[in-house]
Order: structure tokens, then sequence, then C-alpha cells
């Protein structure tokens, strides 16, 4: 198979049908057509190279790392093959061919995950659920974790918050990538599964979590002490605080609300959709550590940002002004998603041979869906919220839907939750958080939650926590980052080079609201 795969030709010829035979019998003799016309197109395949049998380009790819990418977007622009990790593979940067792909799922391509992932995150997890089942299964999960559901957790994540600005000043000085890990896990431990916000439990949830993803970068041997049966074990423990907390939650009616409660209140799964689909947030959740280290580091590195942020965030408070005045908040969690991706590339298989940006992709090859900024443009990227508002303001006078509100106003500083509700005609696989308009015309298109039926889960509860993590940080918080302008790596993953210090941290409202 694969090499089969390896001896594609340059080109490949794709039959495509124009005009049907209308029958023997039609009276008109114009309408009936002598013969079948067949038009036979003959398409390139992307420009790039497939690299040596078998292995393909993969020992380039890890002796080059970052610049892989750069090199080749750079000499064969928005869309190139490759051959790596043993699959000939086609690399897609373009906004409009990574919206199509990622729209397409289930019909030109399908998610793709390695064969670890049914155990260590779950066979009945919605990755790797397809089609109709993983409609299904989505929908129930999309309940527990909708918008709705997110506004009954902000006392919750805005007590986390709280605490760990009190942990912070305590420190003093840290590594804004290792806590903004801590405060995501408490964060998860808290709202998702229900346990007390607290931050032995985030560092426990961080060192499982760490364990577990290490299990997909290394050989699946259950041996003792090997890093693959660490990860199970981990996969286990996780699993069993989960089935823990069902317990709880099923033998007390006062548990405190949590997705994993709304989960349970539907009774519409087993047990074991629920433990697998609870380790799969906890994978989706993984993320959200390094965007509020991003979030650090952009209002570090932009002061106009964090005095505007501010003066946004404590006009509301203070005039309880219209939950529009947060319009800057949203753009800022918008703008902190949109730059250096967390998640800067989806995995996809092609189910069928087709034609994307005027290049024939051929079935069973695998697409890499680029939907942020591109790999050449990660440290150079400009961070400038202003791009959403503008966005906004060109947008205002079509249909367009106005901006997410409901869950981040009531970020603002802390205080009441205001609740203004999003007018979005969000279905599942339509496009949430940003207007069409917005995701195509934004300056290096950002799809940092993805599109169509895998879209984000978490993405009410990401945008809420940063949200309340920006206005808590600019509103009395008093810091400075040793270095805003450190750059981050993309391969193997997105991280910072040095951890991004934070000097000098003060708390400086500590009074609870
Ligand atoms: C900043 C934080 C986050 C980012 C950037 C992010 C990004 C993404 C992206 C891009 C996808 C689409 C994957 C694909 O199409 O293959 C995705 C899927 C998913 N995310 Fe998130 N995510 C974040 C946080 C979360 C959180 C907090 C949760 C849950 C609590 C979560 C749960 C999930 C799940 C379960 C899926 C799989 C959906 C499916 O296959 O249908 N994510 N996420």
């Amino acid at each position: 198979m694969r090499s089969t795969l390896l001896q594609q030709p340059s080109t490949l010829k794709v039959q495509s049908f124009v005009g049907q035979p209308k029958g023997r019998h039609s009276l008109h003799p114009q309408a009936r057509p002598s013969r079948l016309q067949v038009v036979v197109t003959e398409l390139p395949l992307p420009e790039g190279n497939l690299g040596l049998p078998l292995i393909g380009e993969t020992l380039q790819l890890l002796s080059q790392g970052d610049t892989f990418g750069e090199q080749r977007s750079a000499k064969h622009g928005d869309m190139w093959k490759t051959n790596i990790l043993g699959s000939p593979t086609v690399m897609v940067f373009g906004a409009a061919e990574c919206r199509k792909l990622l729209k397409e799922e289930g019909h030109l391509v399908e998610v793709l995950w390695p064969d670890v992932t049914a155990e260590l995150v779950g066979k009945e997890s919605v990755n790797l659920l397809k089609g109709e089942e993983h409609l299904r299964i989505k929908r129930v999960l999309g309940e527990a974790f909708s918008e709705e559901s997110v506004e009954r957790l902000l006392v919750l994540l805005r007590e986390c918050t709280w605490d760990f600005c009190d942990r912070w000043e305590e420190l003093g000085s840290f590594s804004a990538y290792d806590e903004g890990k801590l405060w995501a896990w408490s964060v998860f431990g808290s709202t998702v599964l229900g346990l007390p916000p607290s931050i032995e439990t985030g560092e426990r949830l961080c060192g499982l979590m760490d364990t577990l993803q290490a299990g997909f970068q290394t050989a699946p041997v259950k041996l003792p002490l090997t890093p693959y049966q660490k990860a199970v074990k981990a996969r286990e423990a996780i699993a069993d605080l989960v089935r823990q907390q069902m317990q709880a939650i099923s033998s007390s009616k006062a548990a405190p609300p949590s997705c994993l409660k709304f989960m349970m209140a539907g009774q519409q799964l087993t047990s074991t959709q629920i433990v697998d689909n609870m380790v799969a947030t906890a994978f989706g959740n993984a993320s959200l550590g390094p965007s509020a280290a991003k979030a650090f580091q952009h209002l570090a590195a932009a002061g106009t940002v964090k005095k505007r942020l501010a003066d946004r965030a404590l006009r509301f408070n203070s005039r309880g002004d219209s939950p529009h005045q947060l319009d800057y908040v949203i753009a800022v969690v918008r703008e902190v998603l949109r730059i250096t991706p967390i998640v800067p590339a989806l995995f996809r298989r092609t189910l069928k041979d087709f034609q994307l940006g005027g290049r024939l992709i051929p079935k069973g090859w695998n697409v890499y869906i680029h939907t942020g900024a591109s790999v050449q443009r990660y440290n150079r990227d400009t961070f400038r919220p202003e791009r959403w508002l503008e966005q906004e303001s060109d947008s205002s006078s079509s249909s367009a839907s106005p901006p997410a509100r409901g869950v981040l106003a009531a970020g603002s500083g802390g205080e009441d939750a205001v609740s203004g509700r999003r007018a979005e005609s969000e279905e599942m696989g339509a496009d949430s958080l940003l207007t069409s308009r917005q995701q195509s015309g934004c300056p290096g298109h950002s799809l940092p939650f993805g599109l169509g039926p895998r879209m984000c889960l978490g993405r009410h509860l990401v945008e809420a926590a940063l949200a309340l993590l920006l206005t808590k940080l600019v509103t009395s918080c008093v810091w400075q980052m040793a270095n805003p302008a450190e750059e981050w790596s993309v391969f193997p993953t997105v991280r910072p080079k040095h951890g991004l210090v934070v000097q000098s941290f003060r708390n400086t409202t500590r009074a609870r609201l």
C-alpha cells in the first residue's frame, strides 16, 4: 500500500463526464447524443517532493524542525506535497482550501488519529467516532459544554483564576507556560470534572496528562516502566477519577455544577461513553494552558492593548455599560487564540481523489490542514486585537452575528454575570464565534477551534476562561515579563523557547466580591 502510494505519478488522469446519454428513443435529433462525451482532465499533483522511497522526507523534517515547512512554503506557496512519517502528505495553508476540507469531513477527508488513540483516549471517544454516531454523541456532549452550561460555571472559573493570582503573587516570578498549564488543569478539574478548585488538583491532572500525552510520542510497548505503559496507567488514573466523580455526583444532589454533572443529567450516554469522552476533553484542554501563556506574553508586549483592555473592563464594572462595551475583551481573546495557534494543523486522510486549488489530491494521502497563521509566519506576526473590531464595523451593516458576549461579559473583573445571549445561528458543524466574513477576511485567517463537524467542543469554556484571566490580569494585577519578545517553537510542539518568565507579580485586589 505504502509503496503504491509512493509510486504515484506526478499527474493523474481524472475522468469527468460532461453531459449524459439521453437514451435511444429521443425524438429530437439534436437531443440525441451520438456519443458519450468524456472529458479527460489532467490535473497536476501539488508541487513539492516525495523524497526517497519509504522514508520520504522524514529525515529532513526531523533535522530541520521548524524550518522544514518554512523553506517549502517559500518555494511552493500555499499547497505542497511531501512524504513524511510513512505517508505521502499534502500541506494545505490557503484559507479557502482549509475551510473546504474541514467542512467536507466524512466526504472528501476523515479525521486521522494514530492507532494508540483507542487505548490512550478511548474507543468510544468522540475523536474516534465517525459519521452519524459521531454527530449524535457530539450533540449530547455539546449540551454539557454549551454557552449556557459555561455560564453556570463562571463562579468556579473566577474562583480558580483568583486563587492562581494569589499563588502567582506568592511566587513573584514564574514561567507563564508552566503556570498557565497548572491554571488550565485546575480550571478543568473544577468546571469539567466537578472537583474542588485547588492548585493540587491542577498539579495532579497536569502530571497525569503530561505522562499520557507522552504515550503518543513513543513506541506502544507495554513493558514495565516504558513511557507507553506509564501513559496507559495515567489514562487509567484519569478514568478512575472520572468514575469517582460520577459516583459522587450520583450520590449527592448538592454536587457542584460541572460539565460532567450536566452530561450525566441528560442520561443519554453509557458510563464507558462518559469516561472515554471525559478523557477526550482532557486532551482538548491541553491547549488551554499554552493559550494562557500567550495571553501573558501579548499583554506584556503590547502596553496599549493592556491599557485599553483595563479601561474597557473597569468602565464596564463601574458604570454597568452595555455588554457591547466589552467588544474589546472579545477582540483580545480572539487575537490571543489567532496568534501562534496552539493547534497549528489538523490531520486528515483523503477518502477519494479530488481537486483542490487546481491540483489533484489523491485518495489515501494524508492532509495537514494549517488552520492558523502558516508556519513561516510564527514569531513574525503582529498582535493587534483591533483587527477584529475593524471586521466588526465592516460587517455591521450586514447580517453578521453580534460578537460573543454573554459569557465574556461576566468576565469583566468577575462581577455580575450579564445574561446577554449571542445571537448565533450556530449548528453542529456551522461556523461559530466568527461570522464567515470575519473568518475569511481576517488577515492571516484564523480557525483556532477548527470548523465543521469536528469543531472544538470546549470553545465556550475556553473563551470564558481566557476572558476572565485577561481581565483579572489587567485590572488588578501588576507584573512584567522578562522577555515579551520571546520566540515560540513549532516543532514538535508549540511552546515558548524559554518558558516566558513573568516577574514581580502582584495581585493588588485580593478581595473576592
Ligand atoms: C485554547 C484551547 C483549545 C483549542 C485551541 C482547541 C482547538 C481544537 C481544535 C482545532 C479542534 C478540532 C480538531 C479537528 O478538527 O481535528 C478541537 C477539537 C476538540 N476539542 Fe478543543 N481546543 C481547545 C480546548 C478544548 C477544551 C477546553 C476542551 C474540553 C474541555 C476541548 C475539547 C475538544 C474535543 C473533545 C474535540 C474533538 C471534537 C470532535 O472530534 O468532534 N478543547 N479543539
